[in-house]
């Protein structure tokens, strides 16, 4: 089933049982210190294990003219019901050694009394006793729905503890701590759900019934002999109560933790034993997993897991409404049968919308008729030149929820003139599957008489403005429509801006790149690897550049695009002048502490981190692969080399021109040097790669064929042991 369908099931069951399950955390919040507090008294007893009951009996006997019962409760606390020498009834927590008296029944507070009345009934009696049952089954079927959706995404449960894909914060916590709480979670509601049922009856626990032949325990002698109390230790026993008077006809009564037995109270016989029911074996269970009673850790787990489903109710309609928020579409103002453009939309939470949105606003100012639409709705379209998909991917390279029919419907509906189209998949490099969604539909459409590719498809990373930029452009370009470039919507305001201020910027070289050095007041917490976050004023959407660290200074590689907002920003930018900025923490791109051998392979400006990496560490061995234009495009990163090899800090630098000598790229370099790789890995050692995503997908294949060759493995098993690295765009 799609993932989509659980996704919903866990939204609707979550507002459905909103209310009731923000009560019962609250208040279970509350009632979880309960416990604690009252483990926190001083009355247990920690060897229990070893005092015999006999020894307590005999010692209560000795100095208590009368003892009415003994208990033990799940804190290991010993209270008992005694008549004192000069005739006064004493109840209270006792030493079971000595039997003298530690103090008074804790009697649960009146705060403590109210809590647990609204947690149990909402102070409804019956009726709010079935909504809170009601509302504990339903966070089950929550917490279910919630792990089939973690196990969907992880693309199984081996994978349930894999590392999560950071969408946004809200849904990384959800989904980190949900994996945490869920077994508690799924205890409290089974628990909660169990102990309702025991309350309206729908489960009963019959009463023990004993059967005991008075005749012949009359009969008895009143001779004392030895009594079984001898063979049980405390730590058995729930509950001992004594003859109701000397006459041999009464006997004691001793519930034990399995079973419950009457035993003659001078020759110690048992007369007779009957076994718990499992009943009342998982009603006290139940209570004392529901309340935490008897462990301050379990206590704790529970308190922790409540306070989570807090979280989860926060961090979800958090969530909710940032999909809603995402998914605006344009109103249409031409019909599917008039439009000329067709723009179809396949998307999950959203984001697709944003850009497809985009293209359609800027379609309507340049006067074209078009239409968007979700990819489910496809159709014939009479008039239409030109069918433009953007779609996202989904579970492991599925369909997003309005698009999981596109395909069928597609077969069966024909169009009646012919059509160009472009696909455009968004997706993120983090999933296996990358766009494979997109690249579904685009070979479905290429199959198809009706259709002529019009652009390739385009795949683009993490929502990249940039990647989808440059889509425009080509689309402009071969279109001839001169439409102007899309503007995409900002999701949020940036929070958390610091001050970053410019120290020196390089020229600009013949390959319009530039190296630009930023200070900033705590750089201590930065590494290389991890990212600045920039929004230029122009358009406040947010772009990404990996950094390298070098001394307590941030280097970044940047390449001036013709259109590019941020980069122009970034090249007109003083000496002295601040920026505002955030950082965005990379660890999965940082270089491992404790590696012996590394290797860098970037293109172009990808080389930015490892400015920063090759002068880190002098225990590592590194090796650096680059490709790049030309030999001058090398100057501006001269500071750096020159200071690694001056110190040895890099074992081999390695540099492909493309543009000069023998032509040569990246992975050629690769190619030549492959036993560097080999050994690297085999040495468990890193490889890092930073660049491009062409880039990327040429050096992974060439990785591939090393490691088929030296190491008998593929390269996606050095991927998934972390091996390798990447950060790429
Ligand atoms: C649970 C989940 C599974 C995903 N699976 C894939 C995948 O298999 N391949 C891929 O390229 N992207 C995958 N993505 C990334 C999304 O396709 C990407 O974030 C996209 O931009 C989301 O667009 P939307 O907000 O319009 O749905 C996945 C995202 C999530 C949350």
């Amino acid at each position: 089933m799609t993932i989509s369908i659980w996704r919903y099931s866990h939204l609707a069951l979550a507002i459905t049982a909103s209310v009731f399950i923000l009560l019962a955390s609250v208040t279970g919040i509350i009632l979880a210190f309960q416990p604690i507090s009252e483990q926190l008294q001083p009355y247990k007893v920690e060897d229990l294990k070893t005092i015999s009951l006999d020894q307590t009996v005999n010692t209560f006997k000795q100095t208590y003219p009368e003892v009415l019962q003994i208990e033990v409760d799940a804190n290991q606390f010993v209270s008992a019901s005694v008549i004192t020498k000069d005739g006064k009834n004493l109840d209270g927590y006792f030493n079971p050694k000595t039997a003298n008296y530690l103090g008074e029944n804790i009697q649960p507070s009146k705060f403590f009394q109210f809590t647990t009345n609204l947690h149990r009934s909402l102070f409804l009696k019956s009726t709010g006793r079935f909504l809170v049952a009601l509302g504990s089954f339903l966070l089950l079927l929550i917490a279910i729905t919630g792990f089939i959706l973690v196990v969907k995404r992880q693309s199984g449960i081996k994978h349930f503890f894999a590392k999560i894909v950071k969408e946004n914060p809200s849904q990384y916590w959800h989904i980190v701590l949900g994996r945490w709480s869920l077994l508690p979670i799924i205890i409290i509601t089974i628990t909660g759900v169990y102990l309702s049922l025991l309350k309206f009856d729908v489960i009963t626990d019959q009463a023990i019934k004993h059967n005991v032949d008075f005749e012949a325990l009359e009969a008895s002698s009143t001779e004392k002999s030895a009594s079984i109390f001898g063979s049980i230790t405390l730590d058995q026993v729930k509950h001992l109560e004594f003859p109701f008077s000397e006459f041999v006809e009464d006997y004691y009564t001793l519930k034990l933790k399995d079973k419950e037995l009457l035993i003659h109270q001078y020759s110690g016989e048992i007369l007779s034993e009957q076994n718990t029911s499992l009943t009342s074996y998982f009603s006290i269970l139940s209570l004392n997993l529901h309340t935490g009673k008897g462990s301050i850790i379990w206590s704790l787990i529970l308190l922790i897991a409540t306070i989570n489903i807090l979280y989860f109710m926060y961090s979800g309609f958090d969530m909710t409404l940032r999909r809603k928020k995402n998914t605006v579409i344009p109103k249409n103002k031409y019909t599917k049968d008039q439009a000329k453009f067709i723009i179809l939309v396949g998307s999950e939470t959203g984001s697709t919308y944003r850009f497809a949105s985009a293209l359609f606003n800027s379609l309507i100012n340049a006067k074209h008729s078009v239409i968007i639409s979700d990819l489910n709705s496809y159709s014939t379209y009479k008039t239409a030149e030109h069918l433009i998909v953007f779609t996202a991917t989904y579970g492991d390279g599925e369909a997003p929820i309005n698009a999981n029919k596109f395909l069928d419907t597609f077969k069966n509906t024909p169009q009646n003139q012919s059509l160009k189209f472009s696909v455009v998949g968004f997706g993120s490099l983090q999933y296996k599957a990358y766009c494979q969604f997109a690249e579904d539909v685009n070979n479905a459409l290429n199959n198809s008489q009706d259709f002529t590719q019009f652009l390739p498809l385009k795949t683009i990373n993490n929502q990249s403005l940039d990647a989808f930029k440059n889509w425009c452009i080509a689309f402009n370009l071969q279109s001839q429509l001169d439409i102007e470039l899309p503007k995409v919507k900002q999701l949020q305001t940036p929070k958390n801006l610091q001050d970053f201020k410019v120290v020196s910027k390089s020229e600009i070289n013949q390959d319009h790149t530039f190296v630009l050095t930023l200070q900033a007041k705590n750089t201590h917490k930065i590494q290389s690897g991890d990212l600045l976050s920039v929004f230029p004023k122009e358009d406040q959407i947010e772009r990404l550049y990996s950094l390298g660290k070098f001394e307590d200074k941030l280097v970044l590689s940047v390449k001036k695009h013709q259109f590019g907002v941020c980069s122009n920003y970034f090249s007109h930018l003083k000496e002295g002048e601040v920026i505002k900025a955030r950082i965005n923490k990379n660890p999965s791109f940082y270089l491992p502490k404790h590696t012996k051998h590394a290797v860098f392979i970037a293109n172009g400006t990808g080389i930015g981190p490892f400015l920063g990496m090759i002068n880190q560490n002098p225990n590592i061995k590194k090796h650096l692969f680059w490709g790049t234009r030309t030999q001058a495009s090398v100057n501006i990163y001269d500071t750096y080399l020159n200071e690694a090899k001056h110190k040895q800090l890099l074992t081999t630098c390695n540099i492909a021109y493309s543009k000069e000598g023998n032509k040569t790229y990246v992975q050629d370099v690769i190619a030549q040097k492959d036993n560097i790789i080999a050994s690297v890995l085999e040495q468990k050692g890193v490889v890092m790669i930073c660049g491009s995503v062409a880039m990327q997908t040429c050096v992974l294949n060439q990785l591939d064929t090393i490691c088929q060759n030296n190491l008998s493995n593929n390269v996606s098993y050095f991927i998934d042991n972390g091996q390798i690295k990447m950060d790429c765009y």
